[in-house]
């Protein structure tokens, strides 16, 4: 036998593997009518069971759909091999692990998306700016894509029912175990409606002070043509920033979960402070 013949069986035997489990994934899950699973359109789910989503990285990671795969599943069903991640806060479920979930706050330009990129950079996590989300659904044409684009413009804060949606659909296809969350949650509306969703709390806060003389530098500097960059929107956002914003940084505190980086400082020397708490938490990860 060829190598070539030999790799080819290879390849059948894997892609003979990978359907069966997905069958059976669907399977159970069509036995096990408990929870709704929305895998490749949960912007189209009301609530995304997290402790399901085992299950979704499966099939989403094993089947390329363009259509919605929708089933239905319980936690009680065995997970496939496949399914690495448990997306649920509730508690580590054996043989998978547990997401783990840092927010990144502060102020508009406070450079929580500068910090975000080193961070990436180093340790390979899964990136989701809220901000980034948001602009991308608007231009989508949709009446919420539109409502977005208008409230961006306003420095508003978006309906969490957008927002959450939209990070669920993008946890889901990161399929990653470290997350971070950029730029939310943005008020106590978001923080809520979040944690009732998902079940997620965060490991901690990552909370970039800087004035806002050198914030608002930083954003008549950015120039990425974001039609909230000027200087009336700014300072809207300074103002929800520290009546919307700020209580959610207290409310973490007040757990100990924040952790405060002097951000009016060069990008390295305020990362030298980042890198340390994100690579302890490297050492949990499964
Ligand atoms: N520590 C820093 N010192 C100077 N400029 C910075 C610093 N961090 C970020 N910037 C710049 O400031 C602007 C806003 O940073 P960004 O990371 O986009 O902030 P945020 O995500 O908090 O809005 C960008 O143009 C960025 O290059
Ligand atoms: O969870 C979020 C994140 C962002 N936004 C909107 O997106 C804008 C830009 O947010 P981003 O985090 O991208 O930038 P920043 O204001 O922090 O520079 C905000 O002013 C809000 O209008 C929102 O409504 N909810």
């Amino acid at each position: 036998m060829t190598v070539r013949t030999r790799l080819l069986q290879q390849v059948f035997r894997s892609l003979r593997q990978a359907t069966s489990r997905v069958e059976s994934v669907s399977k159970a899950a069509l036995e096990h009518p408990t929870v709704t699973l929305v895998a490749c359109a949960p912007q189209q789910s009301k609530r995304m069971p997290w402790s399901c989503l085992g299950y979704g990285f499966a099939a989403a990671s094993l089947v390329t759909v363009a259509s919605p795969l929708e089933a239905s599943c319980s936690p009680a069903v065995a997970a496939p091999q496949t399914a690495g991640v448990d997306l649920s806060n509730a508690g580590m479920t054996a043989g998978k692990a547990k997401l783990q979930v840092i927010f990144v706050l502060g102020g508009p330009g406070s450079g929580k998306g500068t910090q975000c990129a080193k961070l990436v950079q180093e340790f390979g996590l899964l990136h989701l700016s809220a901000g980034d989300l948001l602009r991308a659904h608007m231009k989508s044409g949709t009446p919420d894509g539109n409502m977005v684009a208008e409230m961006i413009k306003q420095g508003q804060i978006v309906p969490s029912r957008v927002t959450i949606s939209l990070l669920e659909e993008a946890m889901l296809k990161g399929g990653k175990q470290q997350v971070l969350i950029d730029g939310f949650p943005r008020n106590e509306e978001n923080r809520a409606a979040f944690e009732a969703q998902t079940g997620i709390e965060p490991e901690f806060v990552l909370f970039f002070n800087c004035p806002e003389a050198v914030m608002e530098k930083r954003l008549l500097g950015r120039q990425e043509g974001r039609t909230d960059d000027n200087i009336e929107t700014i300072r809207k956002r300074f103002k929800v920033f520290m009546e919307s914003s700020m209580p959610i940084i207290n409310f973490y505190d007040a757990k100990g979960r924040v952790r405060k980086i002097d951000a009016d400082r060069d990008p390295e020397d305020v990362y030298a402070d980042v890198r340390p708490l994100v690579e302890a938490l490297q050492s949990f990860a499964v």
